[in-house]
């Protein structure tokens, strides 16, 4: 774990309907009722990418392998979660794992499933979350200062460095500012202080405005509030109706397509939120294209050739002689790898090489 994205919320506001229909698996039960989920949840979601099918088009492969993204689904949380109201606060810690929160916000009117606060008004809601993510943040950074206090006591350097920064920190959030605008005062000692305390404020937030049927199409008023309210801070909005998408998790592409068209929309909510979720996670993937496999490999943005090959196989990154590659584009455009090759459009590339999206790679390796 450790490149996921955590869904945080009100209880009842859509989490576990929008996890659901993520994993296709029907296991974290959603029902009209808060706290239903009681075990946080998680899960491995395909990555959706045509560029795969395009490949397999030319190679004809015999199985197909995407880029995965973690989900974690946790229990709603209330006001006073920090201090251990509901359930919310036995689970903060799980979504402390990931690096990035989608925050589920309820866009719509039903009589008939209860919101906990007896009223609809997203920014409310966001407020609420985002607060008890701050206060939840002050508790473990109180912790952090009370043990480094004792420790700089001594005369250890690293100590009295991180004391220095967590104090500035702990007055910053205090005034109720998030980790994320926290001007680093010294980047190493705050990245060395937040890679075990992995502050929930720390984090991308992305939020998922959860609207019905009609919402879809035209924003409803909710949804604008939330637009409104995220273009200030800088934030991705994805509207979804966690219902609808719901409702095709058995639906195959057309009928999907039928369905979204019908409704006035392109993408579905959930391509939405894998595809920018990928991106706000500085995640890429290149391709290998084998009659075995066609299959996509997850790296960080900006990895050399080396590293790329060890998510693979270690030995191919200790190993690593070089790698040959094609660009998707080429690929496609000269209908696969030996035309590609005919048409000069396979490189040689060496270690310092920084691999691109979408590249098609072949390593030579030596062990
Ligand atoms: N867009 C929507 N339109 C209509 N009903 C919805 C929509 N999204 C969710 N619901 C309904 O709201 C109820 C609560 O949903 P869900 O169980 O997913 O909430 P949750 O956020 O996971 O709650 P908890 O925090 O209690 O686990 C369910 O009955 C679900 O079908
Ligand atoms: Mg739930």
């Amino acid at each position: 774990m450790g490149l996921g994205i955590g869904l945080v919320g009100l209880p009842n506001v859509g989490k576990s309907t929008t996890f659901n229909a993520l994993t296709k698996a029907q296991n974290a039960e959603s029902a009209n009722y808060p706290f239903c989920t009681i075990e946080p949840n998680k899960a491995v979601v395909p990555v959706p990418d045509k560029r795969l099918d395009e490949l397999a088009k030319i190679v004809n492969p015999e199985r197909l392998q995407h880029s995965t993204l973690d989900f974690v689904d946790i229990a709603g949380l209330v006001k006073g979660a920090s201090k251990g109201e509901g359930l919310g606060n036995k689970f903060l810690s799980n979504i402390r794992e990931t690096e990035v929160i989608l925050e589920i916000v309820r866009c719509f009117e039903d009589e008939n499933i209860t919101h906990t606060e007896g009223s609809i008004d997203p920014i409310r809601d966001i407020e609420i979350i985002e607060q008890e993510l701050l206060l939840a943040d002050m508790d473990s950074l109180q912790k952090r200062i009370d043990s480094l206090k004792k420790k700089a006591k001594g005369n250890d350097r690293d100590a009295k460095a991180q004391l220095e920064i967590a104090e500035e920190l702990m007055e910053f959030i205090a005034d109720g500012n998030p980790v994320s605008s926290f001007e680093k005062i010294d980047e190493d000692s705050f990245k060395a202080m937040n890679k075990d305390l992995r502050l929930l404020t720390s984090k991308e937030i992305m939020y998922g405005a959860n609207v019905d049927e009609d919402g879809l199409a035209e924003d409803n008023e909710y949804v604008k509030a939330v637009k409104e309210y995220a273009a200030e801070r800088n934030r991705e909005v994805i509207k979804l109706c966690a219902k609808v998408e719901e409702e095709m998790v058995d639906f195959d592409e057309e009928e999907k397509a039928e369905m979204l068209g019908s409704l006035g929309v392109e993408e579905s909510g959930l391509d939405q939120i894998i595809r920018k979720g990928f991106d706000k996670l500085g995640l890429m993937s290149y391709f290998t294209a084998g009659v075995k496999e066609v299959r996509a490999w997850t790296i960080r943005k900006g990895t050399t050739a080396p590293k790329a090959a060890a998510v693979i196989h270690n030995d191919f990154e200790k190993g690593f002689i070089r790698a040959e590659v094609i660009s998707y584009e080429d690929y496609i455009a000269c209908g696969g790898e030996q035309k590609a090759k005919e048409a000069g459009k396979n490189r040689l590339e060496g270690k310092e090489y920084i691999v691109q999206d979408g590249d098609v790679m072949h390593f030579r390796f030596n062990v």
